[in-house]
C-alpha cells in the first residue's frame, strides 16, 4: 500500500484499495523517466527530494510532475497550475506563465477543481504547451490531478490511471481522503461518456 495517509483525515473511514502493481509497460519515450525518481524517501514537509532531477515527465503531452519549484524551475513552462496550500505562489515573479495555484490541503473538497484543472491543462496540451504540476511533495495532490487527467482524456480507470502514473513516478502516494475523490471522479466519468468522446487520446 502506496496511498499517502493524510494526518488530518482519520483512519475510521474503509480505505480505498490501490495496489501499486506497475501493470502498464513503458514505452520507449519514456525509458528514462523513472530514472529521475530516484529512491529518495520524503522525509519531511521541508524537504522534499523526490525528483532530485527536476520535474519529471509523466505524459507524453508535456506534462510534468514536481515538488514545490523555484522560480528558475518554473521558467521553462508555459501553464504551471499549484495545488498546494502551503507553497509560495511564483505568480507575481513570473508574469509570462499561465499560472494557476489551487490551495488544496490533504483533505480538501477537490470535485470542482478537478473539472476544471483536468479542462485547463487539455486546452494547453492541445495547444502543445509545457505543463507543469506540482504540490509540495509531488506525492499526493499533484499526483491526484495527473490521476484525474489521465482517467478523464486517456480513458483509464482509476486503477489503470493510478498504475500508469506509478510507473512513471513511483514515490507518488495520494492521500486517502483525495483517493475516495477519485472514485467519486470515476462515477461522475462513467456517467457521462459521451462528453469525453471527443477529447480521447490514445496513450503511447
Ligand atoms: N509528510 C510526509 C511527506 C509528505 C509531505 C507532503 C505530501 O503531500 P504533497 O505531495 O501533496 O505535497 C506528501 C508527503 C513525510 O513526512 O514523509
Amino acid at each position: 500500500m502506496n496511498i499517502y495517509t493524510s494526518p488530518t483525515r482519520a483512519s475510521s473511514t474503509a480505505r480505498p484499495y490501490l495496489p501499486a502493481l506497475a501493470t502498464e509497460s513503458r514505452s520507449t519515450d519514456n525509458s528514462s523517466i523513472d530514472d529521475n525518481c530516484e529512491a529518495v524517501p520524503c522525509l519531511s514537509m521541508e524537504v522534499c527530494k523526490v525528483y532530485p532531477k527536476g520535474p519529471l515527465l509523466v505524459l507524453p503531452e508535456r506534462i510534468y510532475l514536481f515538488s514545490e519549484p523555484t522560480v528558475g524551475e518554473i521558467l521553462p513552462f508555459d501553464v504551471v497550475i499549484n495545488v498546494a496550500e502551503e507553497t509560495q505562489d511564483l505568480q507575481t515573479q513570473v508574469p509570462s506563465i499561465e499560472y494557476y495555484h489551487y490551495r488544496w490541503e490533504h483533505d480538501s473538497d477537490i470535485g470542482t477543481d478537478l473539472a476544471l484543472l483536468t479542462s485547463i491543462m487539455r486546452t494547453a496540451a492541445a495547444e502543445r504547451k509545457k505543463i507543469l504540476i506540482h504540490c509540495q511533495c509531488g506525492l499526493s495532490r499533484s499526483a491526484t490531478l495527473v490521476i484525474a487527467y489521465i482517467m478523464k482524456f486517456h480513458h483509464l480507470s482509476l486503477r489503470r490511471a493510478y498504475d500508469l502514473l506509478k510507473s512513471r513516478a513511483d514515490k507518488i502516494s495520494p492521500a486517502m481522503g483525495l483517493v475516495f475523490q477519485l472514485m467519486e471522479w470515476e462515477a461522475a466519468l462513467k456517467a457521462t461518456p459521451s462528453a469525453q468522446a471527443s477529447d480521447y487520446r490514445k496513450l503511447p
